[in-house]
């Protein structure tokens, strides 16, 4: 730390999240010294010259105090108080291995929502697997990027195991309309910011076809209810998916229209195909890369998630939205089964 409170931030990806979290890390009354990394030399360009990303959040200003960076980030990482990654979950294991060779102690944490879609992974699990012995963790909650660059008020989630780590989140972090929440359930946050996408994406095929709303809240309740018994079967806690990782962030993003996973849902419903979908959407919407994934683990613990399996197989092409609709109401009667609210 270079002086007291104030932090020297790396955040490498300049996508929507990582622009975002950097212009907040800049604004923040200690004055961090924040340096973003473009991996696209012409993208930096532009974002240096007209100090805005006009490829992903045209309309923020950056504060003085936050520096493009491109090429080589090696200098960065090896003086940052805090690295900070904003890239998606499928570039996450590279980023982090990469990190451990050039700064081993470097507190490091990912922004990234979903699940690894080449071996099936959460986000900590790629890092114990990837650079088990970087010092990490996980900044999740209700997000949208626009919002957060906008500094208009949001509450975020610090999770790690290590105190420290869940410390340099707060203090890099919380102030200037923003709060910062610490946690150490890495699974339920990390399983609540996957499942919500595709839960979103479900929302989006449901509003799309002009269900209602009673469908809608119905939906999310039961997502709710699946994100739930997956994230305690992986051993999450339950109280974490009624906070902002949970209940918070699939609220938001299966109704807000900033959203991009709903975004793909609203679109299958008015029956484009997921290619021509992926195609024009310009962002990545990680939950259609996690859906699988997320409904295979279930599957190997014996987790009935529907809803979810529902989505998969419409974006694989095997059903329509229409039939989804009909194959989820034709379920047999139960009982709603509610995950019990903790004891303390
Ligand atoms: N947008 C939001 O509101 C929020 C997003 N998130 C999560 O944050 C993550 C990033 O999302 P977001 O920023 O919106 O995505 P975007 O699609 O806006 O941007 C993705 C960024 O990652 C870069 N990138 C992709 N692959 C690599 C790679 N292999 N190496 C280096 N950089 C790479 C892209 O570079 P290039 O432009 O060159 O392709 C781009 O800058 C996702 O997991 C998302 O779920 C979480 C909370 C809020
Ligand atoms: O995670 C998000 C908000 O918390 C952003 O969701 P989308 O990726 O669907 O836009």
């Amino acid at each position: 730390m270079t002086t007291a409170n104030r932090l020297s931030i790396a955040v490498l990806g300049a996508g929507a999240w990582g622009t975002a979290v950097a212009i907040a890390a800049a604004k923040h009354p200690a004055h961090h010294h924040v340096s973003l990394w473009v991996r696209d030399a012409q993208q930096a360009e532009q974002m240096r010259l007209q100090r805005r990303n006009p490829r992903y959040l045209d309309e923020v200003d950056f504060p003085d105090n936050l520096c493009i960076e491109e090429g080589n980030f090696s200098h960065l990482v090896m003086s940052a108080d805090l690295v900070v990654l904003g890239t998606p979950v499928s570039a996450l294991s590279d980023m982090l291995q990469t990190i451990a060779m050039l700064s081993p102690q470097a507190p490091v944490v990912w922004l990234c929502k979903g699940i690894e879609q080449t071996n099936g992974l959460l986000p900590h699990e790629v890092q114990l697997k990837a650079a088990p012995h970087l010092l990490c963790g996980v900044l999740s909650g209700p997000s949208f990027a626009l919002e957060v660059a906008r500094s208009q008020p949001t509450a975020l989630v610090a999770a790690s195991h290590d105190a420290r780590v869940q410390a340099l989140l707060i203090a890099a972090f919380h102030g200037n309309n923003m709060r910062v929440y610490g946690n150490t359930d890495l699974v339920g946050v990390e399983v609540g910011g996957a499942v919500k996408n595709v839960l979103a994406i479900a929302t989006g095929i449901c509003d799309g076809l002009d269900l209602g709303l009673n469908a809608r809240a119905a939906l999310i309740t039961r997502g709710l209810a699946e994100m739930t018994r997956l994230g305690c079967a992986l051993g999450g806690r339950p109280e974490t998916f009624m906070g902002l990782s949970g209940v918070g962030d699939l609220v938001l993003t299966a109704t807000g229209g900033l959203s991009r996973n709903r975004k793909v849902g609203l679109l299958l419903a008015q029956g484009q195909s997921l290619p021509e979908i992926l195609a024009t959407l310009g962002h990545v919407a990680e939950g259609v890369y996690c859906a699988h994934n997320v409904v295979q683990r279930a599957g190997q613990l014996g987790v009935e998630m529907p809803i979810s399996a529902a989505v998969v197989q419409l974006l694989e092409g095997k059903t329509n939205a229409q039939e989804l609709v009909q194959q989820l109401l034709e379920r047999d009667p139960a009982i709603e089964s509610l995950p019990s609210p903790p004891v303390h």
